[in-house]
Parts: C-alpha cells; structure tokens; sequence
C-alpha cells in the first residue's frame, strides 16, 4: 500500500481513516490514532485495574472519560449499593481506577452522569473527525456525529489507553440510503428495525455504514443517534452520518467541544467530511423512507421485526436468512405461532431507556401520547432517562409528572432494564414492550420476552395493555 491518501474520490469513512493512520503492521492491518476513550464500570475498570497490574499508565488521561450506568441502580436515592450481588465491587473499582489515573470520572451524584453513548454526546466529548473508542458493543451510535466510534474489547482498551493507538483491519465502506419522507408517526428507531429486519442481523459485518439521503439529513441528531445505535444489531464495526449544520449547531457551546477561535478551524475541517460523488463502497443500499411503518420485533434477534398489526411471519415468509430450528426456537420461547396476532397478546410491563431511546425528545415524545391517559392495570411500567441531564431537562418541563400521572416509574439516569445486570429483572415469562435495542434471550431478566419498538409504541402499548400502533389512540376520556 502506498503511504499517502489514496486520491479523490473518497468515501467519509475512509478520510477520517487516512488522518489517523500511522503505519502499516502484519497481516494487513494498520496502527490508527485514537483520539477519544470511554470507560463503564462493567468493562473500562476491569481494563484500567490490568493496566495498573502491568504498571502501565494512562499515557493521556485528558482525553478517556469513565461513566457510571451499566451496573448503578437506578431507583430514587441510590448508593454505591447494587442489585447486582458483585455490583458495588465494579463501582468502586472503577472510581478508584480513574482517581489513580487521573482520568475524568462522571460519578454517581455527578450531573454528567448517564449511559456512556448518551452522556459523551452531551458534553460534546464525540466530535465530527474524531477517532473514539469504548468497551462497549454500541459505541457506533457516536458516529452519529461524523466520527469513526467502535466498541473494543477490555484488552484492545487497555492497549489503546496505554498508547493512545490501537491495530485494526481496515472495515470495508457500505452505504444505506434512505431517501423521501418518513410517514407520520414513524420514527427513526422504526427506520432502524425495518433496516435490520431486511438485512438481517449479520447484514454489516465488517463494514462502516454510512447512513445517507434526504431522510437521514432531515432527522435531528438525537435521531441521528437511535439509527447509528441499531448499526451494532447489523454486526456492523461502526456507523457514521456526514457532519451538517444540525451537527454543528448540536455540537456548539458543549463542555469539551471547540470554543472561540477553535470552533472556526474545527468547522473548517468538519465541512470536508462528507462522501466525495463518486466514492466507491464495497455494498450499497436503498431504502425509501416512505416504505416504513412503525415496527414491532416477534423474535429474539433484532431482524426478527415486522410491521405493528402484521401477523407473526412464517419461516417460508421470512426476509432474511434464519434457520428453521433458530426460527422454531425463537417463536417458542416467545410463545408465538406462526402467522400469530402479536397485537391480541396482553403485555405485562413497559420499558422505555437505552442508549438507543432515553434522550429528550424520545421522552417528549412517549409523554405526548401519556398525557391524560393512564397505563392498563396489571402493567409494569419505567422510565429510565438516559443521562442525569436529561432526566434534569425532563424535569423542568414537567415530563416526570405526566410520566409518573400515567402510572410510570420514574427512575434515576442508567442502562436499568435494558439488560439483566445480575440485579434486577422482569419476570421469567413476562412479555415486555421495550425501547431498547436487544430482545435476546434473558435480555432483561431470566425467561423474559422482550419487543422491540419505538418509544411511542412502548407508551401506546403501556395504555392498551397490550402492542399497539401509537397511529390509533383511543381518543381520552
Ligand atoms: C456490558 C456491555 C459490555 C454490553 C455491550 O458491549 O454492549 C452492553 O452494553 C450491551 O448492550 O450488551
Ligand atoms: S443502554 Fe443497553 S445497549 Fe446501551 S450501553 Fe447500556 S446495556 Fe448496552
């Protein structure tokens, strides 16, 4: 390979690659820059306590960040005390870790705190450009921003944060491009489920994805957000949006983003990245936005999503490649049949956080279909917002309040039911409507039965007492 940027035309992707490479290794992989890293107590502690075993440091503290969210309760007043049995260990582990290397640590109690993908892009720590790292499988929602954001291993992180680099294969480029209007009612976490439903769940294994087209540049960047986030659910390595205006103006005046004199070179460079006409990928794409409806998962995979109201799909009928006994097993252990009526099936509790729906306006936007109406008896339902600033900014509009009139929870910030710590859970069997981006086995607690769906649907689905299309309300009474 030759040792300077291949010429134009270049894919986005592949510019943000060329201004981190530093060399060429063996077996065809390069050593990259890494500019940004983020820690969790599940995973970053146990990278920062083997990187002090090793008596290696951190070689630039100023740029890693560490949260608390995935093992932290997340019920009203709580302590260094968790659910989870071994939970309190990894918190202390983790807050020590970061004292010691001096690494920024948004800590429980700390207005910054918050699930690492939702509270990075608060504080303006993801940039366009940038190259940022985390131990965690959906850190791709970053690049809603513009920005190449992988999740690593425990192992790759301490690597990357001894030396500021880390040694990959260079992903291959897919583009996924969404053109016209997304239908009244229908959400970008409904944009992402009909994507993963057609691609199937290994769609983008090995790539970046771009997502492009008139429907993805008329989404705000909380959107932006829950469409990168469900990359992951394609196996993809990473997702990235070209940075716009609705980017910059997101980005200005956050705490770690550029200021004054800065933010105009910054600008400069983040206008230059964009897809040049012409760059090749290796897979392309198309979707038309007006081909969406709001989505429902049936499964246990992500792919497994159809249309609210369409009947649970025969294995014949499937869109994606899924084998007969993972098909059998998926449907059994939802208590599903074929060609079933998913919305006919009482649900007993709502979820709606993650990192892929717990932002401001997906709040605002459950809240509007919650106001003046309340959750069907027998439902269990929470809201988890997905940063302490968030649950602040609900709070001032009094979102909590039409939350908690309805019959919600109302929880503090945190990864909470998204998935089962070890803690707490919904009950085995228990079928549950969820704004998250996993409805594996177990996901939320031994035996549950997760689907997936937009926070509308969830807020809908709460009222009815079982799935329902949050495009027909029963008007208030
Ligand atoms: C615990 C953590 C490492 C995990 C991940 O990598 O994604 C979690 O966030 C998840 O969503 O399953
Ligand atoms: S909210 Fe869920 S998907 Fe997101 S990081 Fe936490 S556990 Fe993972």
């Amino acid at each position: 390979m030759s040792d300077s940027a291949p010429p134009p035309p270049r894919t986005l992707a592949e510019k943000i690659w060329w201004d981190h490479r530093i060399a060429e290794m063996d077996g065809g992989t390069t050593l990259v820059l890494i500019d940004r890293i983020l820690l969790h107590e599940r995973t970053g502690g146990v990278a920062l306590k083997s990187l002090s075993a090793a008596n290696r440091s951190v070689m630039v503290p100023d740029q890693v960040f560490a949260t608390m969210d995935h093992i932290v309760d997340t019920f009203p007043g709580r302590t260094d005390k968790t659910l989870m049995p071994t939970g309190t260990a990894f918190l202390i582990a983790t807050r020590e870790a970061a004292h010691e290397h001096g690494i920024t640590l948004f800590d429980l109690g700390d207005p910054r705190q918050g699930i690492v993908h939702v509270t990075s892009p608060e504080q303006g720590i993801v940039l366009p450009g940038v190259t940022l790292v985390c131990p965690d499988s959906h850190t791709c929602t970053q690049g809603a921003f513009g920005a190449l954001a992988w999740g690593i291993g425990s192992t790759e992180a301490e690597h990357a944060l001894a030396t500021m680099t880390l040694r990959i294969a260079r992903p291959l480029d897919m583009r996924i491009t969404i053109d016209g209007v997304l239908p009244s009612g229908v959400t970008a976490k409904d944009l992402a489920l009909h994507i993963v439903g057609r691609l199937g769940s290994g769609g983008a294994k090995g790539h970046i994805v771009e997502f492009a087209g008139s429907a993805v540049r008329a989404l705000d960047m909380e959107a932006r957000m829950t469409l990168c986030n469900l990359a992951t659910e394609l196996a993809a390595f990473g997702a990235v949006v070209a940075p716009d205006q609705i980017t910059f103006a997101y980005l200005q005046g956050r705490t770690y983003a550029p200021s004054g004199a800065g933010w105009d070179v910054a600008l400069g460079y983040w206008q230059t990245l964009n897809s040049d006409p012409g760059a090749a990928f290796a897979a392309e794409h198309h979707i038309d936005a007006a081909d969406v409806a709001p989505m429902v998962t049936w499964g246990t995979s992500p792919q497994h999503a159809a249309p609210i109201g369409a009947p649970v799909p025969r294995f014949d009928e499937l869109g994606v490649r899924d084998s007969q006994d993972s098909y059998d097993r998926a449907l059994d252990y939802m208590a599903l049949a074929p060609g079933g009526d998913l919305t006919a099936l009482p649900i007993d509790a709502a979820f709606i956080g993650s990192c892929t729906n717990s932002r401001l306006s997906d709040l605002r936007r459950a809240a509007a279909i919650l106001r003046g109406r309340k959750v069907a008896p027998g439902v269990r339902a929470i809201c988890v917002p997905g940063s302490t600033e968030v649950k602040r900014q609900a709070e001032a509009e009094g979102l909590d309040i039409v939350f908690r009139e309805a019959g919600f929870e109302w929880r503090e910030a945190g990864c909470s039911m998204c998935f089962f710590a070890g803690g707490e859970s919904f009950g085995a069997q228990e079928r549950v409507i969820s704004s998250t981006n996993r409805n594996f086995e177990s996901r939320q607690g031994p035996g549950t039965r997760t689907h997936l769906a937009s926070p509308e649907t969830v807020a809908a689905s709460a009222i009815a007492g079982h799935i329902a299309d949050p495009r027909r309300l029963e008007p208030i009474q």
